[in-house]
């Protein structure tokens, strides 16, 4: 069997090679000439998967180790036999971890808690839910929208869009990006949305830049609709706007996924989709784990102040990849494939918690020395 896969994907390259001929490409790569041969591609979001990359050649499999599939021409590859596999909440903790890391810093410039505070949450999957429980478990008040569950599971739960721009003092966007259909999620953030935001809510997206309107994104920042503003996707990435990036409060190169737990989980899904779809055993897949942590105990008493808060940015503390990325714009996708990528809370043990500490830290996901 011939696999071509991204060279970027972590703790791939050795795995494979004993059932198949793996040849490793940078994204450019990805050609035509390149992936004519291949039984199997193995990919990231920046492969763009179209017909004319996969025109001729013999791919029967495209798997992609990320949630979104947005770059994968999925009705020309259903047209042509070509079976395609994301995966599915690899990395739904990362995204979470990463928008959680940046509220808290947030709040913890302005001096202003997070607690009572209403968040909405826009798109209720695997990431939006794991937003739900960091949020609610530090005590705030959650307003979800997903209209596609609403109309399959009932109202129940769920709120209008329309109530989340009037109630919410935060909104973070988690839908996928599409661009057809009654739910399409492209700039749905846009004009409409912005002007009918009532309590200049922090906006996050960290889904996919084409969910909201750059223009109009711009225009509400200016206006002052928006109080505080993170972004990790962005429109035309990885050539962003630089005025959208000096008005951002947090600007990140697309990295809320990057956890090295998500990571993992995406390179063994790809594997597992191979191993399924081809009937074959690969036997290192039980490998594919991410590092130890540098420092896999954090010490409370190491910390002077708001101890839980500076336990949970010990991991992952958002305006070390905010600095590089504004001094240098220009190496998005650089930033991207040379990423220190953090573990996630699971990975960490507390040490010298109150039993009131230990109670929350446990909730949001971390390990308790007793
Ligand atoms: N920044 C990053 O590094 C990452 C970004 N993502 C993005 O996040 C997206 C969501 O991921 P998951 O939660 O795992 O996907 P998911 O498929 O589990 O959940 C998406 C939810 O959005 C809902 N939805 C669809 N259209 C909607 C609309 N018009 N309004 C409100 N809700 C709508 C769906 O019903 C579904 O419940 C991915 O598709 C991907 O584009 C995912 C991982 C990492
Ligand atoms: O999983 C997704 O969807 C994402 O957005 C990923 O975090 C993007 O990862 P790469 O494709 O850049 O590896």
């Amino acid at each position: 069997m011939k696999i071509v896969a991204d060279n970027t994907v972590p703790y791939l390259k050795g795995i494979a090679e004993p059932i198949a001929e793996v040849n490793y490409l940078t994204s450019k790569e990805f050609t035509p000439e390149n992936v004519k041969n291949a039984d199997a591609l193995i990919v990231r979001s920046i492969d763009k998967c179209t017909r004319e990359l996969l025109e001729g050649s013999r791919v029967k499999l495209i798997t992609s180790a990320t949630i979104g599939f947005d770059h994968i021409d999925t009705r020309y590859c259903d047209e042509a036999g070509i079976a395609w596999k994301n995966s599915p909440g690899c990395n739904a903790v990362s995204v979470a971890q990463y928008v959680f890391a940046g509220l808290l810093t947030i709040a913890l410039r302005k001096g202003e808690p997070l607690q009572g505070k209403t968040i909405g949450i826009v798109g209720v999957g695997h990431v939006g839910k794991e937003v739900e429980k960091l949020c609610s478990a530090y005590g705030m008040n959650v307003l979800r929208n997903d209209p596609p569950r609403a109309e399959a599971e009932g109202e129940d739960g769920f709120v209008p869009l329309d109530t989340i721009a009037e109630q919410a003092d935060i909104v973070t966007f988690h839908t996928p990006l599409t661009k057809e259909g009654r739910f399409a999620t492209r700039h749905l953030a846009g004009e409409d949305f912005f002007r009918k935001l009532q309590r200049k809510p922090w906006f996050v997206n960290a889904s996919r830049g084409a969910v909201h309107n750059t223009d109009a994104l711009l225009h509400a920042r200016k206006e002052g609709k928006i109080g505080e503003l993170i972004l990790d996707c962005w429109e035309n990435e990885p050539d962003i706007n630089r005025k959208l990036l000096e008005l951002a409060t947090i600007a990140t190169p697309h990295i809320a996924g990057f956890s090295a737990d998500g990571k993992a989980n995406g390179t063994r899904m790809c594997l597992e989709n191979i191993e399924k779809f081809f009937q074959v055993k690969i036997e290192k897949i039980g490998e594919v784990v991410p590092p130890v942590p540098e420092t896999p105990v954090i010490d409370l008493d190491r910390f002077d102040g708001n101890r839980i808060e500076q336990a949970i940015l010990t991991g992952f503390n958002p305006l070390t990849v905010d600095r590089a990325l504004r001094e240098h714009p220009d190496r998005f996708e650089w930033f991207r494939a040379n990423y220190h990528h953090p573990r996630e809370y699971g990975a960490y043990t507390i040490v010298h918690a109150t039993p009131e500490e230990a109670g929350l830290l446990r909730r949001l996901g971390f390990g308790i020395q007793q």
